[in-house]
């Protein structure tokens, strides 16, 4: 079997696939009844800005840190939004789907990816039962996701 690139970030291809999942992500959750009332708010900027995200988190160009504000802007763009786990959950579903589709054909992969989702979802769902401009302290750097899971 060849070797595995040495990142999430170049295994799954880089930032047109993120953009890609993403897009396929929201095309999805816009339309379903249950996650639509969330993303009332929703702008198209929101599709690039998770795929920049999770470029980042995937070891990849750390651009959400230098022009999008970083781990701290992340988890307070959750704040106040009161996501249930019934909302999480289809969102893990929305989004597994999209990762069958659209990242590479490589179980390993898929499933740390999914890992990742599902650790990060459980995180904005905590963060957004506190109120919208809750100070949230310094949550340190963006977390990064490799082959073995969070590092
Ligand atoms: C690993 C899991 C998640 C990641 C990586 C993620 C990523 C992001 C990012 C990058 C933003 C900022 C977007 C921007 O700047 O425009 C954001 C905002 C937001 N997220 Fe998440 N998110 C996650 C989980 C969730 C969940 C579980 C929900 C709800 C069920 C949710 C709902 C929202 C909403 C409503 C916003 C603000 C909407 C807007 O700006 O239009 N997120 N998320």
């Amino acid at each position: 079997m060849s070797e595995r690139p040495e990142t999430l970030y170049k295994a799954v291809g880089g930032i047109d696939v993120l953009h890609r999942l993403s897009n396929t992500f929201y095309d999805e959750a816009l339309a379903d009844p249950l996650l639509a009332p969330v993303f009332a708010d929703f702008t198209p900027t929101h599709i690039e800005h998770v795929a920049v995200w999770l470029a980042e988190i995937f070891d990849g160009p750390a651009d959400y840190t230098a022009r999008l504000g970083g781990h701290q802007a992340l988890l307070r763009s959750h704040l106040g939004l009161s996501i249930t786990e019934p909302q999480r959950l289809r969102w893990m579903e929305l989004m597994t789907a999209a990762v069958d589709k659209e990242l590479p054909d490589d179980e390993l992969l898929r499933r740390r990816v999914v890992e990742y989702f599902d650790w990060g979802t459980k995180i904005a769902r905590d963060v957004s039962a506190s109120p919208a401009g809750e100070d949230l302290g310094d949550p340190g750097p963006t977390p990064r996701w490799g082959w073995d899971g969070l590092r």
